[in-house]
């Protein structure tokens, strides 16, 4: 079935849509549906870009893949499926990350316009400065359950993604999540802790045991840490939860009665605790309830397998069986390369199977709620569940906004939003009234010169950049330069901070063609944004020329300098829809700029933060 256009578009756009080259991020819920839209639309000229594989849950509404899809790459497929709709059409798939280097702003200057179709800040934070950079328009888009929003995003008209700084999310105290849980959030967050200590990355802020120096516990505290032993002179030995699992060979007995027992004992010996709470009861393996809250034992729960409810003998066969697993996956691992690790995955059944198992004898324990494994996994993932329909009604609107935009209709691209309950007008698709200016605050989007440079990325280290570009080209004194797609520090006013780099070139640090970067002279009020151009290295040319109106590059007047409305506090978190209501969270530029405060985040941890962004917990401790 080929679509046809004919009489449907003005000629003109017509032929702007036939003739137009188009980028759509993201080949999942909206993606698909955009893709779909784009082929029967009359497109012919698109890109699509998608990380991922397609996961079995992924069929329920991504309607270009199906069962036998499963485990291939979305953008391929997407193409593959698309294609049978409309087969005269270029569609050309990448199964890659759109943050990688070599989607510079070059790459992205082809396009007429960029449609996004992501699930997470960080992603969508590199898109929005990607298409600012190359000066073309970005229509966003993200819904959560019934709730959608589709917005323009074009430089200098309206408000960019990073204009509004975004919500935190949630986060406990640790001592709440190792001491005094007090609903099954906290027992979920505990087990996935318990899952990282175990099998995933090391962080020592997600240790699972109980926490002695919990200040409502004080004085109060029995003498040996739950997981210390004394050795022969008395002292404590404090070993993590992973070589005390490893120590006895991850034996499904003796670390649930280590978790279980041993330690709620502990917690127990902190009387401070109990005084006004319900005290924990210590669990033994061999003596464990098989009853059911709400349901009897032969005749279990109706619903799906998922939706019923486990009882705490079920739980602790479940945690042995599924650490056995994750044990032997985690080793396989190790074999290969020791400092791999598991990372957790809501889709991957054992590592889910684990946590929920945990959360619920944890929640018994404490006497909360227990809950379902579906409950867990979307309390677990964040998950909201994903709606076709929404996903089908914002990916028409994000596509009848590319209309507005190839007939030069930017001011028509007004941001509209999807509702579950009608406005006091009777709207569930409710559009604004005009375009969202830009914060001139905003440190991403607002207008700072710029000035591109040609240089051989493969030749040029970070220091010359510094020395020969930065100071004696642009009259900097100490920059701090920052790889505006990461976030990552290049280039540090603090001495010695980034001594380890200085000799690397540009491209040993990832800055290739179309990279961009921020750079900000504290010393003089001075911010610049630097494209970098690759050309090779020739005899009869400068190593190092400036390409751009330099006289715009000067400090600014005392008293003109902005803060920044945002940063990258925030990057990595899940953010399908983009929230309205925000809290500012985000540092200001200043802050980003001198760390005087030694508990202030590293660059080394900023840059980790920064190139991470997969895991899209619910919880920061
Ligand atoms: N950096 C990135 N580069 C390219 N694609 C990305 C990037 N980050 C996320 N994506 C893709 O964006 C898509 C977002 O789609 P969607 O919100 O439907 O998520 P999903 O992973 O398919 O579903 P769920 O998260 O509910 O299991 C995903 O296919 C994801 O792989
Ligand atoms: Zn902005």
């Amino acid at each position: 079935m080929a679509a046809s256009i004919a009489g449907v578009f003005t000629d003109d756009l017509k032929h702007a849509i036939e003739s137009c080259k188009i980028l759509v991020v993201g080949a999942g819920g909206i993606g698909c549906e955009i893709l779909k839209n784009l082929v029967l639309s009359g497109f012919k000229d698109i890109e699509i870009i998608d990380l991922d594989t397609i996961d079995v849950s992924n069929l329920n509404r991504q309607f270009l893949f199906q069962k036998q899809h499963v485990g291939k790459s979305k953008a391929q497929v997407a193409r593959e499926s698309a294609l049978s709709f409309n087969p005269d059409v270029n569609i050309v798939a990448h199964h890659d990350s759109v943050m990688k280097p070599e989607y510079s702003v070059n790459y992205f200057k082809q396009f007429k316009m960029v449609l996004n179709a992501l699930d997470n800040r960080a992603a969508r934070n590199h898109v929005n400065r990607m298409c600012l950079a190359a000066d073309i328009p970005l229509i966003e888009s993200g819904t959560a359950g019934y709730d959608g929003q589709v917005e323009l995003i074009k430089k200098g008209m309206t408000k960019c993604y990073e204009c509004e700084p975004k919500a935190a999310q949630k986060t406990f105290p640790g001592c709440t999540i190792r001491n005094t849980p007090s609903e099954p959030i906290h027992c979920i967050v505990w087990g996935k802790h318990l899952f990282n200590q175990l099998f995933g990355e090391y962080d020592a802020d997600n240790d699972v045991s109980p926490d002695t120096e919990d200040p409502e516990a004080a004085g109060s505290a029995g003498e040996s840490a739950a997981k210390g032993k004394a050795n022969e002179k008395g002292d404590i030995e404090r070993v993590t939860t992973r070589q005390w699992a490893q120590q006895s060979g991850y034996d499904s007995s003796k670390l649930f009665h280590k978790l279980f027992h041993d330690d709620i004992d502990y917690l127990l010996s902190m009387h401070n605790l109990w005084e006004k709470r319900r005290k924990p009861t210590p669990l033994k393996m061999d003596q464990l309830p098989d009853a059911v809250a709400g349901s009897s034992k032969d005749n279990p729960a109706e619903g799906l397998k998922d939706q019923r409810p486990w009882s705490i003998v079920e739980c602790a066969q479940i945690f042995s069986r599924s650490l056995k697993e994750l044990k032997n996956k985690f080793e396989d691992l190790q074999s290969k390369n020791k400092d791999d690790h598991l990372v957790w995955d809501k889709d991957d059944k054992d590592a889910m199977d684990f946590v929920a198992a945990c959360a619920n004898i944890r929640a018994y324990i404490f006497g909360i709620a227990q809950k379902t494994r579906f409950d867990i996994k979307s309390m677990a993932g964040n998950i909201i569940p994903a709606i076709a329909t929404t996903n089908a009604i914002i990916a028409g609107l994000v596509v009848l906004n590319s209309f507005n935009v190839l007939r030069d209709q930017l001011e028509s691209c007004h941001s509209v939003y999807c509702r579950l309950k009608p406005n006091h007008r009777g709207q569930l698709i409710v559009p604004e009234r005009g375009l969202n200016p830009p914060n001139e605050k905003c440190y991403v989007c607002r207008d700072s010169p710029q000035i591109s440079v040609c240089v051989d990325v493969n030749k040029l280290t970070v220091k010359e950049l510094e020395e020969r570009v930065l100071k004696s080209l642009l009259n900097m004194v100490q920059p701090d330069a920052v790889k505006d797609s990461t976030g990552d520090v290049i280039i540090s006013s603090e001495e010695g901070e980034m001594d380890g780099i200085h000799h690397k070139t540009l491209a040993e640090m990832g800055i290739l063609d179309g990279s961009v970067l921020s750079v900000d002279d504290f010393v003089q009020t001075y911010s610049l944004k630097v494209i970098v151009n690759h050309r090779e290295a020739e005899h009869n040319k400068p190593d190092i020329e400036l390409i751009g109106d330099q006289s715009k590059c000067q400090p600014k007047e005392e008293g003109e300098k902005t803060n920044g409305a945002s940063g990258d506090k925030a990057a990595e978190e899940e953010d399908d829809l983009m929230l309205i209501d925000e809290i500012n969270e985000t540092p200001s530029t200043s802050d980003r700029k001198r760390k005087q405060d030694p508990s202030e985040e590293s660059p080394a941890s900023k840059k980790l933060r920064a190139a991470g962004a997969v895991d899209h917990d619910i919880i920061v401790l």
